[in-house]
């Protein structure tokens, strides 16, 4: 039997406000649900750009239980697509799921088909969205950086979050605005068949599936920009796989940033704009900006631990994953000490455990860990910085790895890159006007 994966026609509800997304997969049937807060305006859902993309969304959600088996042929018989649109749809099962490909071992790059219908009459007119923002927030310092940013030049927005949790809910609180969340129900017979013999599990392109839910809030509740919080390290690739560059992090890559931002503009006549305000910016850099703000010190974390489907068990940093030893090192250069271990709860870099952790992130052993952690160089150039600032240079880590870091860039090199993290790239989509404020603000 040839294996196939089908994406059907969804269905949203307005009055119940929510909608339903139906995979076949071979003999599987499976069943994913959106619940939103109540439309103010049912009308908002009758549009042929609310249509349009509720259908792509039905698309790059469908890459959960597409996964499961990976086969060839994807057919979504009743979702018109334009050329524009189909690129789009096979560059998210395609470098969407790198990692997975690369991790699993299958071969799929270029060889996807994806068939539906073509869209003949690709959406001309603007539809009518209120000036507003939508920011999605993830809990961890980036976001939290933007709201920053937009507090500081006057842009008022609205927090944005799927599946809320932990440090989700708590800087939303202490931001303290009313935000928009979406609960997200995945089907829980994909969740087990994962783990069966026979299936195949791994990584998903999570901001664009949380790009597109934002993308259905925005029509559904009137915003005419989703702004989100990637940096410029997040299109650095982690391994080549099958000719290709993979990377964990691909939904938040530059290149992804314009495939979506431009599948949106479309869809909606260029009402719907789409961009990241920290495209400008090293992660390094992101920290040195946190350091400004103090009042999410003790609701934030970027552990990802937080965020699994099942919840938290409470933590806000684990201190022991990649991410964790990834944050720490890129505050210590710019964060007094005493607020960084009370952050932590503790000092990630005196403990000679996490050396092999801290050699990879700085490249100098194995590969790119599967997160999302910046730059090799970036956390090379903070290991020197760190090599020669007083509070840090006796720490356990610190100490064991300089020799090697010095060997394998030299000095010179890892001034140089220092330099360059916090040198803003012009390389972003950021409209001019307030790209113009950040900056004056971002000094
Ligand atoms: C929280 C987390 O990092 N989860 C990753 C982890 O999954 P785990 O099994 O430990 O827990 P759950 O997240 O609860 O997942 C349970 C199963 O469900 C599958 N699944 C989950 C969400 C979804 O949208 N679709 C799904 O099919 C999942 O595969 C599990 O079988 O390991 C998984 C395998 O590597 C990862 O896929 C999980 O990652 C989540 C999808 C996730 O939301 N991760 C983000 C925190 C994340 O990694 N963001 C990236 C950006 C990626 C991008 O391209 O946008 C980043 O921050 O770098
Ligand atoms: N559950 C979520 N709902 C909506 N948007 C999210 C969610 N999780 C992450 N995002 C958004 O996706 C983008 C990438 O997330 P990422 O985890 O890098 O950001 P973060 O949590 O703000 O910072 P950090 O990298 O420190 O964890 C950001 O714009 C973030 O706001």
């Amino acid at each position: 039997m040839t294996e196939f994966f089908r994406i059907e026609r969804p269905y949203f509800d307005p009055a119940a406000s929510e909608a339903r997304f139906f995979y076949s997969l071979n003999d599987l049937s499976f069943t994913e649900v959106l619940t939103f807060p109540t439309v103010p305006d049912l009308a908002a859902s009758e549009s042929a750009a609310f249509e349009k993309l509720l259908g792509l969304t039905a698309l790059v959600l469908g890459v959960s239980y597409f996964k499961l088996r990976a086969p060839l042929s994807i057919e979504a018989p009743d979702i018109p697509l334009t050329e524009a649109e189909r690129a789009f749809v096979i560059d998210v099962y395609e470098n969407g799921l790198g990692e997975f490909y690369a991790r699993n071992e299958l071969a799929r790059f270029g060889k996807l088909t994806l068939s539906a219908p073509d869209d003949a009459q690709p959406r001309k007119d603007a539809i009518d969205l209120p000036e507003r923002t939508l920011l999605p927030i993830g809990g961890g310092k980036d976001s939290l950086v933007s709201v920053d940013l937009l507090t500081h030049t006057g842009v008022p927005f609205t927090p944005f979050a799927v599946n809320p949790k932990g440090p989700i809910l708590s800087s939303v609180e202490a931001i303290g605005t009313d935000p928009v969340y979406v609960t997200r129900t995945l089907d829980p017979e994909m969740i087990r068949l994962g783990k069966e013999p026979g299936f195949y599990n791994g990584h998903v392109p999570s901001t664009a599936i949380n790009s597109m839910i934002a993308s259905l809030c925005a029509l559904l509740f009137g915003y005419d920009q989703i702004v989100l919080s990637n940096e410029r390290s997040a299109s650095e690739g982690n391994v080549v796989f099958d000719g290709r560059e993979t990377n964990h992090q691909y939904s938040k890559s530059l290149g992804f940033e314009l495939l979506i931002g431009d599948t949106l503009s479309n869809a909606t006549g260029g009402a719907l704009k789409y961009f990241s305000l920290l495209r400008p910016y090293s992660e390094a850099r992101i920290a040195s900006l946190f350091t400004k703000e103090r009042k999410f010190d003790s609701v934030f974390s970027s552990c990802n631990r937080n965020f699994r489907l099942t919840g938290h068990d409470g933590a806000l940093w684990c201190g022991v994953c990649p991410k964790c030893h990834f944050v720490f090192l890129i505050f210590a250069p710019f964060m007094a000490k005493d607020r960084l271990l009370r952050i932590f709860g503790k000092n990630l870099l005196d403990e000679p455990k996490n050396e092999h952790s801290f050699r990879e992130l700085a490249g100098l052993t194995g590969q790119k860990p599967w997160e999302c952690v910046g730059e090799i160089l970036e956390a090379a150039a903070c290991f020197y910085t760190l090599s020669r600032h007083a509070d840090w240079h006796e720490d356990a880590v610190v100490k064991a790895v300089k020799a090697d870091l010095f060997a394998q860039y030299g000095e010179e090199k890892l001034q140089l890159a220092m330099a360059e993290c916090l040198t803003d790239s012009h390389d972003h989509h950021i409209p001019p006007a307030l790209a113009a404020k950040v900056s004056a603000y971002a000094v």
